[in-house]
């Protein structure tokens, strides 16, 4: 694909614990367009935090294993230990991250101005990339730089409504509320420039009256500045209102990516079928599959949805599925529930 900014590709990885080695992603696939909005959608502990983290390159270095594939953001490989300079110089610039709870995020014992700053003096887009490398506190912040940045601050921060921004920044983070520090998040995401915007899970914390303005502004912001977002989420109906596209996680899977209204009008995998089904009225969390999980430690060989399917058969527990791709439409299915996509099933299995 050729306006692909992101691409993840065959991405298998987990952690080693007491348990054994836990699976956590097996060939997980994903691209992001520039200025697209992307929901990654699934039930709880289906991997979504940890293919955000694998991007960000913030999973725990003691325990993770890379076991294969490739993550590959505007042709650097985010992967390759000999690549450390060019994943930095992505990392926190032209990838930036909002997170679920924006209270932790922020340090409690400094301001917000002070924490503004110091995003700035590193991340923001009149930094130029490279030179040489000082200690922390040698690294000069020049006064005309300081200051175009403090006007982009400024800007930004009524950009995103926030009232008083000089009082703001004299305040701590315990003084603004849960909407105001989620604001914030989406502010100093937005400062660097960056093209590409991960948001995992950005509302769950917020009062239910606040979330929709806050995915309504990350919206606006992105599509006025041509920003990428990967939004990770378990409520299918902020999904509808603000993606573009929308891939379907399973136990460590993508199972289905299809452009948002082919996504609720024609739900392709038999998973994204129930997760549908299971919505209570009016949108809301995904509870009530029935079934469990597979276990990270020993996935099924076969699809990882047999257990729970009403579709299943032999072909299912032998064997994965492979990607069987529409028109934009992907989904790993033997038994997809929409003749398109069975064509495309006949006529690929028939050339094997
Ligand atoms: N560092 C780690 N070591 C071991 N297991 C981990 C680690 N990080 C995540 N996991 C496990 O990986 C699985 C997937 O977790 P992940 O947070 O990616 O799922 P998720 O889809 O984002 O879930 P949620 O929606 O609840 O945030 C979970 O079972 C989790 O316990």
């Amino acid at each position: 694909m050729t306006d692909a900014l992101l691409t993840v590709d065959g991405l298998s990885l987990g952690f080693r614990g007491e348990g054994g080695f836990a699976h956590i992603l097996s060939d997980a696939n994903m691209t992001m367009r520039r200025g697209e909005i992307m929901g990654l959608v699934g039930e709880s502990g289906c991997g979504k935090s940890t293919l955000a983290g694998a991007i960000l390159g913030v999973l725990p270095r003691t325990s993770l294993q890379v076991r294969g594939g490739t993550i590959n953001f505007d042709g650097i490989d985010m992967l390759s230990g000999a690549n450390t300079r060019a994943q930095e110089s992505v990392r926190g610039r032209r990838v930036t991250f909002i997170p679920q709870d924006p209270f932790t995020s922020l340090n409690p014992v400094f301001t917000i101005g002070q924490q503004i700053t110091e995003l700035m003096k590193w991340k923001s887009p009149r930094r130029a990339p490279g030179g040489v490398r000082l200690p922390a506190l040698m690294t000069p912040y020049p006064r005309a730089r300081r200051r175009a940045d403090r006007d982009q601050v400024m800007e930004m921060l009524n950009l995103v409504q926030l009232p008083n921004p000089e009082r703001l920044l004299k305040k701590y983070p315990h003084e603004v509320s849960g909407g105001q520090r989620q604001r914030l998040m989406i502010a100093m995401a937005l400062l660097p420039e960056p093209d590409l915007i991960i948001a995992d899970e950005p509302t769950t914390a917020l009062d239910v009256t606040i979330q929709a303005q806050i995915l309504g502004l990350l919206r606006s912001l992105a599509t006025d500045r041509g920003v990428a977002v990967m939004l990770t989420t378990h409520d299918l109906g902020s999904a509808y209102e603000i993606c573009d596209r929308i891939t379907v996680m399973y136990a460590g899977q993508d199972v289905e990516t299809a452009p948002v209204a082919e996504f609720f009008n024609r739900p392709t995998h038999p998973y994204t079928a129930k997760l549908l089904d299971s919505l209570p009225e009016g949108g809301g969390g995904m509870t009530g599959i029935p079934g469990e999980l597979p276990s990270f430690y020993a996935p099924p060989p076969g699809c990882r949805f047999q257990t729970r399917c009403e579709r299943m058969t032999e072909a299912c527990k032998q064997r994965p599925p492979s990607d069987i791709a529409g028109p934009d439409h992907v989904v790993r299915c033997f038994h997809p529930l929409h003749a398109t996509i069975t064509d495309a099933l006949a006529t690929k299995e028939a050339s094997l």
